[in-house]
């Protein structure tokens, strides 16, 4: 990892609301911040800003403690869901803007305003008013003008949430895209979990006011810290087993309902430790696979099943849990109330101890 652009730890109170946050950001990072609606995502971005000031804690950016500096002061970037353009002004006057407050001189500020039209294939563009563009066009106008004056660090208010899929989908890649070009720090808020794992070089997840988890795209999913980092991030089911210790170093992993199977597994460095005791097993809908040659698997009753075109989602009932599937679109033809036979396919086994949440 590069080195750390950002560091922070903060508290921020109101009257119904507690934020209390630490985090890293590297240099030339993608980082994505992420969590249900309310949990603190905007109120830390502000914080970062400027926008608001925190009861206690330091805000440290590029060495620099920024912490008591107004947001005009702190070289901090932003781009809000509404873009905040100005309507009057040309492509190019909007993004020329900032230039002119920093009172850059006219020949560089032209150099710069050039760069980031080609960049953002805005050339052809520039004398329009924002009132006469797309969505998809204003989004990149709004990218350019927060960039123009490069900015250490450009923070990113779910920039997408007014576009439609498709467009939404392309401007994802394409930021992604800019971002490494540019070389630039970008933290990025995003409804989307999807997106925000595609995007992002690491993420945090918060919840009520507190950051849960920060790691990279791939732990978050594989390697959740609890069960609710587990079901925010796609489906997880969660299966309740007991875990006994085999001699051997084999763990025993047995269903609650243990009619149902058995299966052992042995624990691999760095794999996880796990010691005896009740767990939530989290098995992701892609890793339950039907057989169907043999029986000899975990017996489940089909409840629904959805065609995804390129999938089937299938809810079955294994013992007395409800788990969600993802399969082939060879088992298209399955009905409700059949019985199949299943088995996990769990490369790393991933136990949440069952005394905490359960989402
Ligand atoms: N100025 C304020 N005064 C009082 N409460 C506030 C203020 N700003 C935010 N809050 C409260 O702080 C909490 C967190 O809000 P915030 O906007 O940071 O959440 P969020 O994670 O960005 O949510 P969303 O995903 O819905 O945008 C909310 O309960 C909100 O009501």
């Amino acid at each position: 990892m590069n080195e750390i652009l950002l560091q922070m730890a903060v508290q921020k109170k109101y009257p119904e609301f507690r934020l209390q946050a630490e985090l890293g950001v590297a240099q030339d990072e993608f980082f994505a911040l992420v969590g249900p609606s309310g949990c603190g995502k905007t109120t830390l971005l502000r914080l970062i800003s400027g926008l608001e000031r925190p009861d206690s804690g330091r805000i440290i950016l590029g060495g620099e403690d920024i912490t008591k500096l107004p947001p005009s002061r702190r070289r901090i970037g932003m781009v809000f869901q509404d873009y905040a353009l100005f309507p009057h002004l040309s492509v190019y006057q909007n993004i020329e803007y900032g230039l002119k407050v920093q009172r850059l001189p006219g020949k560089e500020r032209r150099k710069r305003v050039s760069e980031l039209l080609a960049l953002f294939h805005l050339e052809e563009l520039a004398s329009r008013k924002i009132d006469r563009l797309s969505g998809g066009e204003r989004q990149r106008v709004a990218l350019a003008r927060s960039l123009a004056p490069r900015p250490f660090l450009l923070l990113l208010d779910e920039p997408f949430s007014s576009l439609d899929f498709l467009l939404r989908q392309q401007l994802a890649g394409e930021l992604k895209q800019w971002q490494k070009e540019l070389g630039a720090t970008f933290i990025f808020v995003s409804h989307q979990q999807e997106e925000a794992l595609a995007l992002s070089d690491r993420l945090a997840v918060m919840k009520n006011g507190r950051v849960v988890q920060i790691a990279d795209p791939r732990t978050i999913y594989e390697e959740p810290v609890d069960s609710f980092v587990a079901s925010f991030f796609g489906e997880a089911n969660l299966l309740p087993v007991r875990v006994t210790m085999d001699p051997g170093a084999k763990l025993a992993i047995a269903f609650e309902d243990t009619r149902l199977a058995h299966f052992e597994y042995t624990p691999e460095p760095p794999g996880q430790k796990c010691t005896p005791g009740d767990y939530w097993l989290v098995v992701r809908p892609e890793e339950i696979v039907l057989e169907t040659e043999s029986r000899s698997g975990i017996s489940a009753e089909v409840l629904n099943l959805d065609y995804l075109g390129y999938l089937v989602r299938l809810d079955l009932l294994i013992g007395a849990t409800r788990m969600r599937a993802l399969v082939g679109k060879e088992h298209a033809f399955l009905r409700p109330e059949e019985r199949v036979s299943c088995r996990f396919r769990l490369n790393k086994p991933r136990f949440i101890p069952r005394n905490g949440y359960t989402g």
